[in-house]
């Protein structure tokens, strides 16, 4: 277990330049959640020791290991294609990294099954890869990166090959499996979900620059930006004008204390369906436990969230709401 630092890092290809520092605690869960290109795996990678920044440093425990390679950083690192051996048993697969360290095979045995119970892949040990589901491979895949007991665990979008429900079971046991361990890892990914559910904290990036880092309850309720708040979830962004403190649509108000343009932020379960002004229905959407109403106030629209119990079966043409929470972005 130890602590990473990110320390002024650029590193240019073309026109894209990433562009980040970073902290990550000892045996903390961060992860890198960004649109395709940001530079997620760039980040990665330069953490790995995989690709070399052209500024900064890397640190571990506050040891500077920029000029470190790869295989001397002890790191466990999962990719999206799951990079199993195929002609190589599940048991092989898992062993390979312990082989190569020349670690004693009573101890090799009893690692890799230790591991292998921790993935849930016990009994398995003699398969070959194409005999295992794209879920299973994956837990070999995560098996052979932990079973070397490494410092630092790099997790490149480890599910966005596997199915809808698949991932969700994954994701579930690698955050159970990591903080058991309480190895430091830094997950990427690029659905706001699985960041949700999965992390300490959550590191925002576009363009090569990391846009806010934080719990994933204050991203989501306080993010410093439109960008994050449209990247982490459905949001409400009207902008409008304050007088004497008060910012309206129609009769919407937002008391602001301030004069001037203003961009009002609010999630749409924090629009309080059943009281306050009216708002007409222009659509909606099912969804499973929860309806997702599209309203129009003055000719914009404001998407509210409720539970659909609370509506019941059939959805109003009009309904009364009032804005419980909101947030002034800049
Ligand atoms: N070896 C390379 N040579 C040239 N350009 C590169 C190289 N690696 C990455 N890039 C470029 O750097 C940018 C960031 O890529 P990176 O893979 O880090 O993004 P990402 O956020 O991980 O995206 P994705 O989710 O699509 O994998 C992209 O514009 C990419 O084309």
């Amino acid at each position: 277990m130890v602590s990473i630092e990110l320390r002024d890092i650029i590193k240019r290809f073309g026109e894209f330049e990433l562009k980040v520092s970073l902290s990550v605690k000892d045996g903390e869960l961060l992860t890198l959640l960004g649109p395709s290109g940001c530079g997620k795996t760039t980040t990665l990678r330069i953490i790995a020791g995989l690709e070399k920044p052209d500024k900064g440093r890397v640190y571990f425990d506050g040891r500077d290991i920029t000029d470190l390679p790869p295989y001397e950083r002890n790191i466990g690192l999962v990719f999206q294609d799951y990079a199993l051996f195929p002609h190589m048993t599940v048991f092989k697969n898992v062993a390979f990294g312990l082989e190569v360290r020349r670690v004693p095979r009573m101890e090799i045995e009893k690692r890799v099954r230790e591991v292998l119970d921790l993935v849930g892949l016990r009994g398995f040990e003699n398969r070959l890869p194409e005999e295992l589901s794209g879920g299973q491979q994956q837990r070999v895949a995560l098996a052979r990166a932990l079973v070397i007991e490494p410092d630092v665990l790099l997790l490149d979008e480890p599910l966005s090959n596997l199915d809808a429900k698949v991932r969700e079971k994954l994701r579930g046991e690698i955050k159970r499996i990591v903080k058991e361990l309480g190895i430091t890892t830094i997950y990427v990914t690029h659905d706001q979900e699985e960041a949700m559910v999965l992390s300490d904290r959550i590191a925002v990036m576009n363009f090569g620059r990391i846009e806010q880092v934080g719990e994933p309850y204050d991203l989501y309720y306080n993010p410093k930006n439109e960008f994050v708040a449209n990247f982490l979830g459905i949001s409400n962004i009207v902008e409008l004008e304050a007088k004497e403190g008060r910012a309206c649509l129609g009769d919407l108000c937002f008391e602001v204390g301030r004069e001037g343009k203003g961009k009002i932020f609010f999630r749409p379960e924090n629009v309080a369906v059943g009281e306050g002004i009216e708002a007409e229905v222009i659509g909606y959407e099912l969804l499973p436990g929860r309806v997702r109403l599209r309203l129009s106030i003055e000719g914009r629209e404001i998407i509210a969230e409720e539970l659909l119990s609370r509506i019941g079966k059939k959805i109003p043409k009009k309904v009364r709401i009032r804005v419980r929470e909101f947030k002034i972005l800049p």
